[in-house]
């Protein structure tokens, strides 16, 4: 499936690069028939399978119990919480036919599973005792999305949608579970090497039929951000809807108050977009589907040797865990080079003659560092190369997104910052202001209360209306 022909384009120019580089680096092929449907190529489906795990390990941390709805949500349960409704009707599916017969009542394929799963709460709540309920799937969800969709980014089947639902005796104990969410999503984006702003959607942006929403977004090379996860408060909208309640010490019955939140595929377009390069992927260690690989340089003498200490390297390096691959294909070593680096490969090591001769290897992480190690006791170098490459990859990161967030102290400002990236600006919360902000700017209200090391918490007059305002991120979105 390799195209060695022609060369990716340039990372500046992110689109082309981002499209050619899922082909290239065997990502997704996109050329199922199905707009907004996409194939995942086995090399592709290793990342996701990394990530996934580092996510199902945080969730399954911090009490949350992995479980599976049905994929179809009938008709009279879809229709009954209003607000639901209105946010999802222009995007649901419906199958309203079972062969030849009919359905009685349409089943959505599910674009999110609110109305699967509370009516199943409503069954398991009986009293206190019953509650936290925390329990979250990952499952392929379905969204009839108009706006331009996108490999990883905006699908019209979402194949890798962690979705976590919980229910809680007050409104203040479901608030806690939204901040443990928020918590959660910043050590998973944190192993992924990727800064991310986390900030209070504004009213008009907050899922529906909560009572607020607090989003995660990361930073593309194009400046635009990326909604990489969310978590929402949703009061007790759902549970009267669908009559989750629980008997409490008095021997009244009281609405249980919930959350949800969820991260998509999405996370695997942040961790291509953010860490890549003109060379192709560079990917976080963590979720590398191939962490290391050994070239062997193969000469006229020797081969044998060579090729049998590169084996028994890989060997030793795959007992310590580590995804190790030897590429022994009859190729110059520079073609090697060049497959591996697509593929983000984070960790080379080249074996030749004069390193078994010398005792040692030649070791080159990614991104460009350099060294030759001893090849004694060389497993137990690995995790430490891998961590400061890690850790290099963060700061890369961490720098990119501070340069391009700037203080904007008026409209023009803002316009101008957002054309690059991130401003910061002091809104009055008022809609009409946000409006007028997002007409000039081209950009989009992202959100208040900002959470994110770079970002004070100001206090200033609004840059449109003058009035009393808080720091507000501003910025062009997928
Ligand atoms: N069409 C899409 N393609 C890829 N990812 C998407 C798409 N729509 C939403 N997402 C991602 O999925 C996350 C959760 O979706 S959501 O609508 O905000 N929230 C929910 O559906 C809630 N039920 C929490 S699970 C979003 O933050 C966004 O990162
Ligand atoms: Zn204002």
């Amino acid at each position: 499936m390799e195209d060695e022909s022609g060369s990716l384009p340039p990372k500046s120019d992110f689109s082309a690069w981002y499209n050619d580089v899922l082909w290239r680096a065997e990502i997704m092929d996109v050329r199922y028939p199905v707009k907004g449907l996409y194939v995942w190529f086995p090399f592709g489906f290793g990342l996701r399978r990394h990530t996934y795990t580092i996510l199902r390990g945080l969730l399954d941390g911090s009490g949350h119990d992995e479980t599976l709805f049905p994929l179809l949500i009938p008709k009279t349960e879809f229709m009954k919480e209003a607000e639901h409704i209105k946010g999802f009707e222009e995007e649901v599916y419906w199958v309203t036919h079972g062969g030849l017969t009919e359905l009685d009542v349409p089943l959505a394929l599910r674009p999110t599973s609110e109305t699967a799963m509370y009516p199943m709460f409503a069954l398991w709540v009986r009293s206190h005792a019953d509650l936290p309920i925390k329990i979250y799937q990952i499952v392929n969800t379905f969204r009839y999305e108009t706006k331009h969709t996108r490999p990883l980014i905006r699908l019209r089947e979402i194949t890798s949608f962690k979705e976590a639902h919980t229910a809680h005796a007050t409104w203040d104990e479901a608030a806690a579970q939204v901040e443990t969410a928020l918590s959660l999503y910043t050590q998973f984006y944190d192993d992924l090497c990727i800064p991310v702003i986390i900030s209070r959607r504004p009213d008009w942006d907050k899922f529906p039929g909560a009572d607020y929403t607090m989003a995660v977004d990361a930073l593309m090379p194009d400046g635009r951000t990326l909604q990489v996860g969310t978590a929402h408060h949703l009061g007790t909208h759902f549970s009267k809807t669908f009559n989750i309640t629980y008997e409490d010490a008095t021997g009244e019955q009281q609405f249980v108050s919930q959350t949800c939140y969820g991260i998509s595929e999405r996370c695997i377009a942040a961790a291509i977009g953010v860490h890549g390069d003109d060379r192709g992927l560079v990917l976080p260690p963590k979720v590398a589907p191939v962490q290391v690989v050994i070239i062997p340089i193969i000469m006229k003498k020797q081969a044998e040797e060579v090729r049998a200490a590169a084996e028994a390297l890989k060997a030793e390096l795959e007992a310590t865990g580590l995804r190790v691959k030897v590429d022994d294909r009859e190729l110059r070593p520079g073609a090697k080079y060049y497959h591996w680096e697509m593929r983000g490969v984070p960790l080379r090591i080249e074996v030749g003659p004069r390193d078994l001769a010398a005792g040692t290897v030649v070791a080159a992480t990614r991104d460009g560092e350099k060294m030759t190690l001893l090849r004694a006791g060389l497993a137990g170098e690995i995790p430490s190369v891998l961590a400061a490459f890690a850790g290099r990859l963060r700061e890369q990161a961490e720098a990119s997104l501070t340069s391009r967030i700037v203080q904007a102290e008026s409209v023009d400002a803002a316009v101008e910052a957002t054309k690059t990236g991130i401003a910061v600006v002091n809104w009055c919360g008022d809609e009409a202001c946000a409006e007028a902000i997002e007409k000039e700017t081209n950009a989009s209200v992202l959100g208040t209360e900002v959470r994110n090391a770079h970002i004070g918490k100001s206090e200033g007059a609004c840059i449109v209306c003058g009035r009393p305002g808080t720091s507000t991120v501003i910025a062009r979105t997928y």
